[in-house]
Protein backbone atom coordinates (compact mmCIF):
# COMPACT_ATOMS: atom_id res chain seq x y z
CA UNK A 1 0.00 0.00 0.00
CA UNK A 2 1.24 3.37 -0.52
CA UNK A 3 1.00 7.00 0.41
CA UNK A 4 -0.41 9.70 -1.89
CA UNK A 5 -0.19 13.61 -1.85
CA UNK A 6 -2.80 15.76 -3.46
CA UNK A 7 -2.22 19.11 -4.25
CA UNK A 8 -5.71 20.71 -4.57
CA UNK A 9 -7.99 20.03 -1.71
CA UNK A 10 -11.47 21.44 -3.46
CA UNK A 11 -14.05 19.39 -4.57
CA UNK A 12 -12.17 17.80 -6.99
CA UNK A 13 -9.47 17.01 -4.72
CA UNK A 14 -12.10 14.90 -2.43
CA UNK A 15 -13.57 12.90 -5.39
CA UNK A 16 -9.57 12.64 -6.33
CA UNK A 17 -9.26 11.53 -2.97
CA UNK A 18 -12.68 8.74 -2.96
CA UNK A 19 -11.11 7.46 -5.75
CA UNK A 20 -7.62 6.75 -5.11
CA UNK A 21 -8.67 5.26 -1.78
CA UNK A 22 -11.41 2.72 -3.72
CA UNK A 23 -8.40 2.01 -5.67
CA UNK A 24 -7.29 0.10 -2.70
CA UNK A 25 -3.71 0.79 -3.56
CA UNK A 26 -2.99 3.56 -1.22
CA UNK A 27 -3.47 3.60 2.65
CA UNK A 28 -2.78 7.22 3.35
CA UNK A 29 -2.95 10.48 1.54
CA UNK A 30 -2.91 14.07 2.40
CA UNK A 31 -3.79 17.40 0.49
CA UNK A 32 -1.73 20.77 -0.31
CA UNK A 33 -3.80 23.85 -1.04
CA UNK A 34 -2.86 27.69 -1.44
CA UNK A 35 -5.94 28.37 0.31
CA UNK A 36 -5.06 29.65 3.44
CA UNK A 37 -8.54 28.77 5.40
CA UNK A 38 -7.87 25.20 4.34
CA UNK A 39 -4.52 24.46 6.06
CA UNK A 40 -4.76 22.83 9.11
CA UNK A 41 -8.47 21.48 8.55
CA UNK A 42 -9.45 17.55 8.04
CA UNK A 43 -10.91 16.73 4.52
CA UNK A 44 -12.78 13.91 4.18
CA UNK A 45 -10.57 12.33 6.88
CA UNK A 46 -7.17 13.79 5.45
CA UNK A 47 -5.13 16.42 6.56
CA UNK A 48 -4.34 19.08 4.25
CA UNK A 49 -0.61 19.45 5.24
CA UNK A 50 0.08 23.54 3.73
CA UNK A 51 0.36 24.98 0.48
CA UNK A 52 1.10 23.83 -3.15
CA UNK A 53 4.34 25.02 -3.30
CA UNK A 54 4.87 22.82 -0.34
CA UNK A 55 5.24 19.41 -2.34
CA UNK A 56 8.75 20.44 -3.12
CA UNK A 57 9.96 19.88 0.61
CA UNK A 58 7.52 16.77 1.09
CA UNK A 59 9.83 14.89 -1.53
CA UNK A 60 10.54 11.57 -0.07
CA UNK A 61 7.68 11.43 2.50
CA UNK A 62 4.74 10.35 -0.48
CA UNK A 63 5.27 7.22 -2.54
CA UNK A 64 3.17 9.04 -5.41
CA UNK A 65 1.61 13.04 -5.97
CA UNK A 66 -1.33 13.87 -7.83
CA UNK A 67 -3.16 17.41 -8.92
CA UNK A 68 -6.75 17.55 -9.00
CA UNK A 69 -6.80 21.44 -9.58
CA UNK A 70 -9.43 21.71 -11.72
CA UNK A 71 -8.14 24.58 -14.02
CA UNK A 72 -6.74 22.75 -16.49
CA UNK A 73 -3.58 24.79 -17.48
CA UNK A 74 -2.48 24.76 -14.00
CA UNK A 75 -3.17 21.01 -13.40
CA UNK A 76 -1.15 19.96 -16.68
CA UNK A 77 1.78 22.33 -15.15
CA UNK A 78 2.05 21.22 -11.60
CA UNK A 79 1.84 17.14 -13.01
CA UNK A 80 4.85 18.59 -15.22
CA UNK A 81 6.30 20.47 -12.15
CA UNK A 82 6.04 16.99 -9.77
CA UNK A 83 7.16 15.08 -12.99
CA UNK A 84 10.48 17.19 -13.22
CA UNK A 85 11.08 17.34 -9.47
CA UNK A 86 10.80 13.26 -9.59
CA UNK A 87 7.79 12.40 -7.98
CA UNK A 88 5.87 9.59 -9.35
CA UNK A 89 2.75 10.68 -10.83
CA UNK A 90 0.25 7.95 -11.28
CA UNK A 91 -3.01 8.17 -13.27
CA UNK A 92 -6.12 7.18 -11.09
CA UNK A 93 -8.89 4.82 -12.45
CA UNK A 94 -12.03 4.06 -10.63
CA UNK A 95 -12.82 0.49 -9.75
CA UNK A 96 -15.93 1.00 -11.22
CA UNK A 97 -15.12 2.57 -14.26
CA UNK A 98 -14.35 0.85 -17.88
CA UNK A 99 -10.92 1.57 -19.48
CA UNK A 100 -10.16 -0.80 -22.58
CA UNK A 101 -7.10 -2.31 -22.10
CA UNK A 102 -6.43 -1.05 -26.11
CA UNK A 103 -6.55 2.35 -24.75
CA UNK A 104 -3.86 4.58 -23.22
CA UNK A 105 -3.98 6.85 -20.55
CA UNK A 106 -0.94 9.06 -19.59
CA UNK A 107 -0.07 10.34 -16.02
CA UNK A 108 -1.65 12.37 -14.21
CA UNK A 109 -5.08 11.71 -15.44
CA UNK A 110 -8.22 9.85 -13.55
CA UNK A 111 -10.78 8.20 -14.47
CA UNK A 112 -13.67 8.65 -12.01
CA UNK A 113 -17.11 5.87 -11.33
CA UNK A 114 -18.73 4.88 -13.95
CA UNK A 115 -16.66 6.56 -16.94
CA UNK A 116 -15.85 3.92 -19.71
CA UNK A 117 -13.14 4.49 -22.32
CA UNK A 118 -13.07 2.21 -25.56
CA UNK A 119 -10.87 0.69 -27.66
CA UNK A 120 -7.86 2.66 -29.22
CA UNK A 121 -8.21 6.29 -26.85
CA UNK A 122 -5.35 7.90 -25.93
CA UNK A 123 -6.08 10.25 -23.18
CA UNK A 124 -3.23 12.89 -22.26
CA UNK A 125 -1.41 13.58 -19.06
CA UNK A 126 -3.05 15.76 -16.53
CA UNK A 127 -6.68 15.21 -17.86
CA UNK A 128 -10.05 14.81 -16.05
CA UNK A 129 -12.34 12.05 -17.26
CA UNK A 130 -14.38 12.50 -15.09
CA UNK A 131 -17.98 10.62 -13.73
CA UNK A 132 -20.21 8.62 -15.74
CA UNK A 133 -18.53 10.41 -18.94
CA UNK A 134 -18.00 8.04 -21.96
CA UNK A 135 -14.72 8.55 -24.83
CA UNK A 136 -15.25 6.15 -27.57
CA UNK A 137 -12.98 4.11 -29.80
CA UNK A 138 -9.82 5.60 -31.43
CA UNK A 139 -10.31 9.27 -29.82
CA UNK A 140 -7.13 10.91 -29.13
CA UNK A 141 -7.36 13.51 -25.75
CA UNK A 142 -4.67 15.87 -25.87
CA UNK A 143 -3.61 16.96 -22.46
CA UNK A 144 -4.94 18.55 -19.71
CA UNK A 145 -8.58 17.98 -21.35
CA UNK A 146 -11.52 17.62 -18.64
CA UNK A 147 -14.86 15.73 -20.21
CA UNK A 148 -16.93 16.47 -17.68
CA UNK A 149 -20.05 14.09 -15.98
CA UNK A 150 -22.42 12.91 -18.18
CA UNK A 151 -20.83 14.01 -21.62
CA UNK A 152 -20.20 11.53 -24.62
CA UNK A 153 -17.48 11.36 -26.82
CA UNK A 154 -18.25 9.16 -30.04
CA UNK A 155 -15.36 7.52 -31.52
CA UNK A 156 -12.48 8.94 -34.06
CA UNK A 157 -12.75 12.45 -31.82
CA UNK A 158 -9.68 14.46 -31.21
CA UNK A 159 -9.61 17.63 -28.62
CA UNK A 160 -6.85 19.79 -28.45
CA UNK A 161 -4.61 20.97 -25.29
CA UNK A 162 -6.84 22.44 -22.38
CA UNK A 163 -10.47 21.60 -23.53
CA UNK A 164 -13.07 21.28 -21.23
CA UNK A 165 -16.46 19.65 -22.68
CA UNK A 166 -18.99 20.87 -19.96
CA UNK A 167 -21.77 18.45 -18.14
CA UNK A 168 -24.04 16.06 -20.63
CA UNK A 169 -22.87 17.54 -23.79
CA UNK A 170 -22.58 15.74 -26.97
CA UNK A 171 -19.71 15.21 -29.45
CA UNK A 172 -20.34 13.24 -32.63
CA UNK A 173 -18.01 10.92 -33.99
CA UNK A 174 -14.90 12.50 -36.08
CA UNK A 175 -15.10 15.45 -34.87
CA UNK A 176 -12.61 18.02 -33.80
CA UNK A 177 -12.31 20.24 -30.72
CA UNK A 178 -9.62 22.82 -31.11
CA UNK A 179 -7.23 23.95 -28.38
CA UNK A 180 -8.62 25.74 -25.21
CA UNK A 181 -11.86 25.50 -26.48
CA UNK A 182 -15.30 24.89 -24.23
CA UNK A 183 -18.43 22.99 -24.86
CA UNK A 184 -20.95 23.91 -22.65
CA UNK A 185 -23.54 22.28 -21.13
CA UNK A 186 -25.84 20.20 -23.11
CA UNK A 187 -24.46 21.05 -26.32
CA UNK A 188 -24.56 19.06 -29.16
CA UNK A 189 -21.44 19.25 -31.35
CA UNK A 190 -21.92 17.88 -35.26
CA UNK A 191 -19.15 19.84 -36.92
CA UNK A 192 -15.17 20.84 -35.91
CA UNK A 193 -14.80 23.96 -33.35
CA UNK A 194 -12.34 26.03 -33.40
CA UNK A 195 -9.52 26.49 -31.19
CA UNK A 196 -10.21 29.22 -28.05
CA UNK A 197 -13.76 29.15 -28.56
CA UNK A 198 -16.84 29.10 -26.04
CA UNK A 199 -19.31 26.80 -28.65
CA UNK A 200 -23.08 25.94 -27.25
CA UNK A 201 -26.60 24.87 -28.12
CA UNK A 202 -27.90 21.92 -30.14
CA UNK A 203 -26.33 21.87 -32.49
CA UNK A 204 -23.36 23.80 -31.23
CA UNK A 205 -22.39 26.85 -32.73
CA UNK A 206 -19.41 29.66 -31.67
CA UNK A 207 -20.56 31.81 -29.22
CA UNK A 208 -17.38 33.90 -28.34
CA UNK A 209 -14.00 33.44 -28.67
CA UNK A 210 -11.86 33.13 -25.57
CA UNK A 211 -8.43 34.48 -24.57
CA UNK A 212 -5.72 32.35 -25.16
C1 LIG B 1 -18.13 17.50 -10.86
C2 LIG B 1 -18.30 18.80 -11.57
O1 LIG B 1 -19.09 19.63 -11.19
S1 LIG B 1 -17.29 19.08 -12.93
C3 LIG B 1 -17.76 20.69 -13.53
C4 LIG B 1 -18.93 20.60 -14.45
N1 LIG B 1 -19.30 21.94 -14.86
C5 LIG B 1 -19.63 22.21 -16.10
O2 LIG B 1 -19.68 21.35 -16.95
C6 LIG B 1 -19.92 23.66 -16.36
C7 LIG B 1 -21.24 23.87 -17.06
N2 LIG B 1 -21.37 25.27 -17.34
C8 LIG B 1 -21.61 25.76 -18.57
O3 LIG B 1 -21.81 25.04 -19.53
C9 LIG B 1 -21.60 27.27 -18.65
O4 LIG B 1 -22.70 27.66 -19.45
C10 LIG B 1 -20.30 27.83 -19.23
C11 LIG B 1 -19.13 27.46 -18.32
C12 LIG B 1 -20.01 27.30 -20.62
C13 LIG B 1 -20.51 29.35 -19.29
O5 LIG B 1 -19.36 30.01 -19.73
P1 LIG B 1 -19.36 31.60 -19.81
O6 LIG B 1 -18.03 32.01 -20.39
O7 LIG B 1 -19.73 32.19 -18.48
O8 LIG B 1 -20.49 31.86 -20.88
P2 LIG B 1 -21.47 33.10 -21.01
O9 LIG B 1 -22.42 33.12 -19.88
O10 LIG B 1 -20.64 34.34 -21.28
O11 LIG B 1 -22.30 32.71 -22.31
C14 LIG B 1 -21.90 33.05 -23.63
C15 LIG B 1 -23.05 32.66 -24.54
O12 LIG B 1 -23.20 31.24 -24.54
C16 LIG B 1 -24.52 30.87 -24.11
N3 LIG B 1 -24.41 29.66 -23.28
C17 LIG B 1 -23.56 29.45 -22.24
N4 LIG B 1 -23.75 28.20 -21.74
C18 LIG B 1 -24.73 27.64 -22.49
C19 LIG B 1 -25.34 26.36 -22.47
N5 LIG B 1 -24.96 25.41 -21.58
N6 LIG B 1 -26.29 26.09 -23.39
C20 LIG B 1 -26.67 27.04 -24.30
N7 LIG B 1 -26.11 28.29 -24.37
C21 LIG B 1 -25.15 28.56 -23.48
C22 LIG B 1 -25.01 32.06 -23.31
O13 LIG B 1 -26.42 32.10 -23.29
C23 LIG B 1 -24.41 33.20 -24.12
O14 LIG B 1 -25.17 33.32 -25.31
P3 LIG B 1 -25.50 34.75 -25.98
O15 LIG B 1 -24.18 35.40 -26.24
O16 LIG B 1 -26.28 34.37 -27.20
O17 LIG B 1 -26.28 35.49 -24.92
Amino acid sequence: MKTLLILGAGGHGKVVADCALETGLYHKVAFLDDDAAKVGEIVIDYPVIGKLCNFEKLKGEYDEAFVAIGNNRLRVELVDKLNRFGYNVPCLIHPFSFVSKFSVIECGTVVLAGAVINAGTRVGRGSIINTCSSVDHDCLLSKGVHISPGARVGGTVTVGDYSWICLGSSIANNVHIGENSIIAAGAAVIKDIDNNVLAAGVPAVTKKRLRQ
